[in-house]
Parts: structure tokens; C-alpha cells; sequence
């Protein structure tokens, strides 16, 4: 697959804050690309690089396989849509968004044309009319999604435009988002804290922290089988639940044994025992397999039940059916999908693998 964009060996710093460190990407021609980390792991900074509108201190920018470091951010031809909505204040909702095609000098049949295609995509007609001190966030975020809408620039970078959208029409862009980008075809970039939207939408995702990329891959790799303990945590809700242990033909914990299914150690090896509370299960078949502990909570969610059990001192979440019933104290037995868990080297904080 051709890329689109592709930053190569990129650090900045301000002042002493490294916040990018020799960072790599290559983003796929017409791909859906999430960029997820938490605050401060550099997002915002790697969109300003590739955008132009901040000069790295080395590294570079190709964009179609041409070298752009040096370009402007018009030469580059990428659409920004910022966090802050940055919409003109004195111009409607409908004049925001046809502004990139006035600057050009279109028709106006043809930036009336564009700007009905974009409000029905985004659902925003009966806004147009209005100025952005008579609108909410959400309706201000839409609009500027709307103005990079309008062009037909070589790629859109996206910094967190759903933020300030209250979960149900957050819930409903993110859908429309993805059939917005499998109409147009274009290359999106897409920067979120927020591992469910990196989930739903992605294609690809490159997990970010501190500056350096951590893993890249399609959303459901990353989630089966992350890179490392930081990403194994980062990565679903509730976090993946983390037992201390030895490793050798069997794994060993503080009050737990298990088989060791395959993952290749020598010798006693410490190690992390990570499970997703998913892939426990409370309904013991197979004893070899299972965990014992006590009820420390138990977390009624409507659809589901976390209960949170003791094992050993330390604490792991079950997702359990809605009806469960458990008391606190109780001595219950989890089952642990032996195919599905992962082993982290307790130094190095890499997975490791299995043979
Ligand atoms: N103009 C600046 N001057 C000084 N420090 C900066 C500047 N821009 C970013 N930083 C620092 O660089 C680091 C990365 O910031 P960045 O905004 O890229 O993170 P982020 O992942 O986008 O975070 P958030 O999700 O909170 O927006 C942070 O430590 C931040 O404080």
C-alpha cells in the first residue's frame, strides 16, 4: 500500500520538554489512522509537524513519497480541524464553512452545492444560519468539521474534534465519521485520548506515549495482542487485569497456579500475568484453570457486572453476567481463558511471546 504521510525520525522539544522523540510513522494512502495516547504523549505536536505549522528539530516529512519538510503548511494541501474550533466569529455557521472556497473564488452555484453536501453529512442545516456565539461546543465542533469538509485536500488531520460532544451524538459522529471517510476515499488522521473512539473508527492505530510510538496495528491486534504491559493497560475498559508471577513450566502467583500455555521462558523467570476481565468467568468447567479468591465489590452496570475479586492480595475485575449475584467476602472461583492471556517480562515490561 502507497503512504500518504509519513514522518521519519521526528523529535521537538520546548524549552527541556521532549515531546517527540525520533518519532516514526508511515500513514497508509485513503486509511482511517488513529493516533491514541493519553495528555501530554505529543499528539497535538505530531499533527502541527505534519501540518507545517511547527518545524521539527530534525526528521522528516514526506508526503506522496516527496520529501515536505521545508513546505508551507498551503503547499502541503492538508485540512486541519483543531480542538478549539478556531470558527470566525463575526461570519455564520454556513459562511465558517464555504470560507475555504470563497478564498479560492468558486462559483457560487458551486459553494452552495458544497455546502448542502457537507450540512447533510453532518447534519448541521438547520444551524447554518447562526453565528458561534449562538451555538453549543458540539454544534461549533461540527461546524468546523464542516469547514475541512468543504476541500479536497490531499489528507484531513483531525485533532480530538468530538470532545466536546455529549456522548450520544459522540457516539452517533463517530459512525458518521467512518462513513464519511469510506465516501470520500481520503487519508484520515485522527488524534484521540480515547481508546473507544480509536476502536470504532480506526483502521490503523499508532499508540503513543511520550513522545515515542509504542505499537502500530489494527485496533483488534493491539487489543489481542499488545506490544507491551503499558499499551496492555491503555488499551480497553475495564484494564486488563495484571498478576505478579513466576514463570517456568507453570505460572506462579502469591495463593495461584496455572499451566503455562506456551509462552517461552527458561528458568524462573518473573513475570506479569495479564487477563481481560472478559476472559474470566465465574462459571468453573475446568478446575486446573481456575483462580480462587474472595468478592472485594461487586459493580452492577445494567448490561454486565464487574465484580472485583481478591486473589492473593491482589485485586482482578470479572465480567460477569447482568444477573450475577454475589455477596462481598464470598469465596468464588474464576475461570481463566488460558488462550487468551498474556505474559509481560517484570523488568522490561515486554510481552513475551509463546512458542
Ligand atoms: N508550544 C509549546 N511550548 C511548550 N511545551 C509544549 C508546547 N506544545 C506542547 N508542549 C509540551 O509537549 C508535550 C506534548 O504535548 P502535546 O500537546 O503534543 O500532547 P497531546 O498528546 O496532544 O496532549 P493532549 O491530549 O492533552 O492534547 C507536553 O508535555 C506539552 O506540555
Amino acid at each position: 500500500m502507497t503512504s500518504a504521510i509519513v514522518a521519519e525520525g521526528i523529535s521537538k522539544t520546548f524549552g527541556d520538554v521532549e515531546a517527540l522523540k525520533s518519532l516514526e510513522l508511515d500513514i497508509p494512502e485513503g486509511s482511517f489512522f488513529v493516533l491514541l495516547g493519553p495528555s501530554g504523549a505529543g499528539k497535538t505536536t505530531t499533527l502541527r509537524v505534519l501540518a507545517g505549522l511547527e518545524k521539527p528539530d530534525t526528521g522528516r516529512v514526506l508526503l506522496n513519497g516527496i520529501d515536505a519538510t521545508k513546505a508551507t503548511p498551503a503547499e502541503r494541501d492538508l485540512a486541519m480541524v483543531f480542538q478549539s474550533y478556531a470558527l470566525y466569529p463575526k461570519q455564520t455557521a454556513a459562511q465558517n464553512i464555504t470560507s475555504p472556497l470563497r478564498a479560492r473564488k468558486l462559483p457560487k452555484s458551486e459553494v452552495d452545492a458544497q455546502l448542502k453536501r457537507v450540512s447533510e453529512l453532518l447534519h448541521i442545516e438547520e444551524l447554518l444560519n447562526r453565528y458561534p456565539a449562538q451555538m453549543s461546543g458540539g454544534q461549533m465542533q461540527r461546524i468546523a468539521l464542516g469547514r475541512a469538509l468543504v476541500r479536497d485536500p490531499r489528507a484531513f488531520l483531525m485533532d480530538e474534534p468530538l470532545t466536546n460532544l455529549d456522548l450520544k451524538l459522540r457516539v452517533e459522529m463517530r459512525t458518521e465519521l467512518t462513513r464519511i471517510h469510506r465516501s470520500l476515499g481520503r487519508t484520515f488522521l485522527y488524534v484521540t485520548n480515547d481508546q473507544v473512539e480509536a476502536m470504532s473508527m480506526a483502521d490503523k492505530v499508532a499508540v503513543l506515549r511520550e513522545g515515542t510510538v509504542q505499537q502500530v496495528g489494527a485496533p483488534t491486534e493491539i487489543y489481542d495482542g499488545p506490544a507491551n504491559r503499558w499499551v496492555a493497560t491503555f488499551m480497553g475498559s475495564p484494564r486488563m487485569n495484571m498478576l505478579d508471577c513466576t514463570a517456568n513450566g507453570r505460572l506462579e502467583g502469591e495463593g495461584w497456579s496455572l499451566p503455562n500455555p506456551g509462552f517461552g521462558v527458561s528458568g524462573d523467570h518473573r513475570a506479569v500475568f495479564g487477563v481481560r476481565s472478559e476472559d474470566l468467568s465465574l462459571e468453573v468447567r475446568d478446575e486446573a484453570t481456575a483462580l480462587e479468591g474472595t468478592v472485594y465489590a461487586v459493580e452492577p452496570l445494567g448490561d454486565r457486572t464487574l465484580v472485583d475479586v481478591e486473589v492473593g492480595g491482589q485485586r482482578i475485575v470479572i465480567k460477569a453476567p447482568p444477573t450475577a449475584t454475589y455477596k462481598v467476602g464470598e469465596p468464588v472461583r474464576a475461570a481463566v481463558d488460558m488462550e487468551r492471556v498474556h505474559l509481560f517480562d517484570a523488568e522490561s515490561e515486554q510481552a513475551i511471546t509463546r512458542r
